[in-house]
């Protein structure tokens, strides 16, 4: 634009010298017209080159619509087998906005460390406005007071280390009773992530309201959450015309916000009916003690508190606990629980693994004991495995997109403002010239301690990195291991006859297995009393 302004004036003064000189001397005026000419030229082949270099290769896609109309439903490897044509940072044309594609290291470690503050905001897709009282939680909120504020309320009250502590009462009577179930059924085919699903799933609402899903209503309720909470993902993470064209959003082409607020409303049912009676409950001055008993008041109660205290400079709103309450239940099970059963799918597929994983279990806790989650810091393997497992099979192969507050520059392109990021974290985690055959499962390679995921090595950051990294690690790792090592400990695990693993993946914001892991559990502990 100002380019333009520029060469429009330099055109006009280029006139005003022409008149001037016009009658003065013809030959000077023709010189002066040919050095204009030459010198407009040059300038103009220069803007449009620098142009061109510096916006990030891509391809051509079609008028108007861009590359819509290519974008495979498994963006991750779709996304993956375009950078090997385009290279590291590549752009797409989706409708009116514009793509960018980070498939390299160094260039997630640009965006993610160098320009942390600039790329700490989203392009919030109307699928995720519709789940979350139009944005008002952590994951879609721009960086700023209130996502600071929500997050730390989260982390602090819910999320760090010293209240998972408090409460690991709460997560051993969960894991308890989904042993007891599978042992219940065992030599039976066992839905793992389902298992996995609700066992989290009711250690979140145990934390946040001190409710759980129990006796028959277990199986039911626990398949149909898992469900809800599958779909909402998914729509999170598919490509919708409401976002690429924002003027076409009111028509909800795809019908997607419109199936995310029937998904939402099973949700915010639940919430409303715990907030209503945790409201009368604290009118009359009830017992608002904790689920695990003295220390710890539930999450919920904390958050009812804080709304009340008003004088803070960014108030809590019931907006807000509201949304907040969706994070923690839509971004704490799928991915905890998927990620448990990709780690399951992975070991059935290699039975070394299992073998070596069960041998330190046996050593470290022994057949006549149940695991404790004190025991996870001393399974090196098993602890290997759950990494492994990360990298290959990251639970937000793309994190969730960043969005740069103002336009920079990227392993030397223009990144503009406003632009969607999508860092694919699962492409880099597969990358040969980082990994020794990197599509095979094999835990040693964690073994030597050499990788982290604090978000300190663009190698390998399943959990993302900077300001926006995930905000529950220490609740993933401790469910993640804990359930890991009591699965493996108490069964052994076979497949129904004549069935083979099948380790596709299906894309959504949230990955997870194309065909769910169904296994047959054998009890393998000295004491039948150990199960009860
Ligand atoms: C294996 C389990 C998990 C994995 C692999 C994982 C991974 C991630 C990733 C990659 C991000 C996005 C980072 C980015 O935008 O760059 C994220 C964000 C987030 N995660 Fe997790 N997560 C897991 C479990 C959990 C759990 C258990 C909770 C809470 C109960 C949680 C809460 C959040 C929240 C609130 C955010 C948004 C952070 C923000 O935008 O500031 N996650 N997670």
């Amino acid at each position: 634009m100002n380019g333009m302004r520029y060469s429009a004036l330099r055109y006009s003064s280029g006139i005003a010298l022409q008149t001037s000189f016009f009658n003065a001397n013809d030959g000077t005026t023709t010189t002066i017209l040919t050095l204009f000419t030459i010198f407009a030229v040059i300038w103009y082949t220069w803007m449009f080159t620098k142009s061109k270099k510096s916006s990030p290769p891509g391809p051509r896609g079609l008028p108007i619509v861009g590359s819509l109309p290519f974008l495979d439903p498994e963006l991750h490897t779709y996304f993956a087998s375009l950078s090997s044509t385009y290279g590291p940072v590549l752009k797409l044309q989706l409708g009116s906005k514009i793509g960018i594609v980070v498939t390299s290291p160094a260039s997630a470690r640009e965006i993610l460390k160098d320009h942390d503050v600039t790329f700490a905001n989203r392009d919030v897709p109307t699928a995720g406005l519709a789940a979350t009282s139009g944005g008002r939680d952590i994951v879609w909120n721009p960086y700023g007071p209130e996502w600071r504020m929500l997050r730390k309320v989260c982390v602090l009250k819910m999320l760090s280390n010293t209240t998972l502590d408090s409460v690991y009462g709460l997560r051993r009577r969960e894991l308890r009773q989904t042993i007891g179930y599978i042992n219940s059924r065992a030599r039976s085919p066992i839905n793992i992530g389902e298992q996995m699903f609700l066992t989290i799933l009711n250690v979140i609402t145990n934390m946040l309201w001190g409710g759980t899903v129990e006796g028959n209503e277990r199986a039911n309720l626990g398949a149909e959450f898992r469900q809800t909470v599958s779909e909402m993902t998914g729509l999170l993470g598919m490509p919708n015309v409401s976002d690429f064209f924002p003027a076409l959003a009111r028509f909800d082409l795809q019908g997607i916000v419109k199936k995310m607020n029937g998904l939402t409303a099973k949700f915010e049912k639940m919430f409303d009916v715990m907030i209503d009676q945790r409201l009368k409950t604290n009118e009359k001055g009830g017992d608002t003690a904790g689920p695990s008993g003295k220390d710890y008041k539930d999450f919920l109660q904390f958050l009812l508190q804080l709304k009340d205290e008003a004088d803070s400079k960014t108030p809590l709103t019931m907006i807000h606990v509201r949304a907040l309450l969706m994070d923690m239940v839509v971004g704490g099970s799928d991915t905890t629980s998927n990620s448990t059963e990709f780690a399951m799918a992975e070991i059935m597929n290699n039975p070394e693994v299992m073998k070596r994983a069960q041998q330190e279990l046996d050593e470290v806790v022994g057949r006549g004991n149940i695991v404790e989650e004190s025991h996870i810091h001393k399974l090196p393997y098993l602890y290997a495995v759950m990494k492994e497992t990360l990298r290959m099979h990251p639970a937000l192969p793309l994190l969730v997109p960043h969005c740069p507050s103002e336009t920079c520059t990227v392993g030397g392109y223009t990144i503009p403002k406003g632009a969607r990021v999508f860092i694919n974290v699962w492409a880099i985690h597969r990358d040969p010239s980082v990994w020794e055959n990197p599509l095979e499962f094999n835990p040693e390679r964690f073994l030597n301690g050499k990788w982290d995921y604090s978000g300190s090595d663009f190698n390998y950051f399943p959990f993302g990195s900077g300001r926006r990294i995930c905000a529950g690690i220490a609740m993933a790792e401790r469910m993640f291991m804990y359930s890991l090592a009591t699965l493996l400990h108490s069964f052994d695990w076979n497949l129904p006859e004549g069935k083979k693993v099948d380790l596709t993946e299906k894309f959504g914001i949230v990955l997870k297995l194309k065909t769910p892991l169904v296994a047959i559990p054998t009890p393998r502990l000295s004491d039948p009393t150990l199960y009860e």
